[in-house]
């Protein structure tokens, strides 16, 4: 059964219809990425998902629960998980205490008893950290590592929360090509281990091909295809609305740019 079930989802700013009826799934183990040129609708859909945009139209279940109407706090406590940039306040804490924080956030702890943070399922922060490649730097202040290692700790962080289905907004805008591809890889590995979903938007074709299960295609708010890469890569809709665009759907363009 379909874990997220979005059915003629639609939402319009004045006379503008930023999403127009669409409809689409993702299961458990899956990496779904919505692609789309500028303004076609993916951040609206995004936002509509987690909570922060109220669709005028349509429905959105997860595991059976409506989310539509339902505030951010509790469609995250449902099991919609988001990655945050690590906020520059928090630059300042080690990278376990950084996830130890969202495990207190995942029990509804407070932030007030803080204090009580740096003991705070330690154990547990540091197999997260092991999840993502991070653990011999646990100790290490967030503000010291590379771009990319932020990156691993970001989606630690995002996990903590156990979420059932992960969003990621342009997760590797930023990174090098080499760096993308580990995330992108590491992303993969988590989806298939702790069997959740991912659905993301990205603007990099190399990594959408690369990595996404299966992918939507908007185009002025509509849901213009649906399909694995190979369905994607030659649907003539979609060549169509990218035509001119500067994106390739060449498959050597991954492989030269990786390189
Ligand atoms: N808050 C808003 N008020 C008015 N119009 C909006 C608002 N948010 C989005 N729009 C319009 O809705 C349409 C879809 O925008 P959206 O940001 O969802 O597209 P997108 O696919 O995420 O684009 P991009 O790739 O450029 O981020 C656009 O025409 C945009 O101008």
């Amino acid at each position: 059964m379909s874990l997220l079930k979005v059915s003629n989802l639609g939402k319009s700013f004045g006379g503008v219809r930023a999403v127009d009826g669409i409809t689409f799934d993702i299961n458990p183990g899956e990496l779904l990425a919505l692609i789309g040129p500028n303004g076609a609708g993916k951040s609206t859909t995004f936002n509509m998902v987690n909570g922060q945009l109220r669709a005028d139209t349509g429905s959105i279940k997860l595991d059976g629960h409506e989310l539509v109407g339902q505030p951010p706090r509790k469609i995250w406590a449902l099991g919609v998980g988001r990655t945050f940039q690590i906020a520059e306040t928090f630059a300042s804490f080690t990278v376990a205490e950084n996830v130890q924080m969202a495990l207190l956030s995942a029990d509804s702890k407070l932030l007030s008893t803080w204090r009580r943070a740096a003991d705070y399922k330690r154990d547990e922060a540091l197999a997260l950290l092991d999840k993502v490649g991070m653990v011999a730097q646990a100790d290490r202040p967030c503000s010291d590592l590379a771009y990319g290692d932020v990156k691993r700790v970001e989606l630690a962080i995002a996990v903590a929360n156990r979420p059932k289905l992960l969003l990621m907004d342009e997760p590797t805008a930023g990174m090098a090509p080499k760096e993308r591809n580990d995330l992108m890889a590491l992303t993969k590995q988590l989806v298939i281990k702790e069997n959740m979903a991912v659905l993301f938007t990205e603007h990099s074709m190399d990594v959408v091909f690369a990595y996404a299960d299966r992918m939507i295609v908007l185009a002025r708010g509509r849901l213009i295809a649906e399909g694995g890469p190979e369905d994607i890569r030659n649907h003539p809709k979609v060549q169509e609305v990218y035509f001119g665009t500067g994106k390739t759907f060449e498959k050597k363009a991954e492989a030269e740019e990786a390189s």
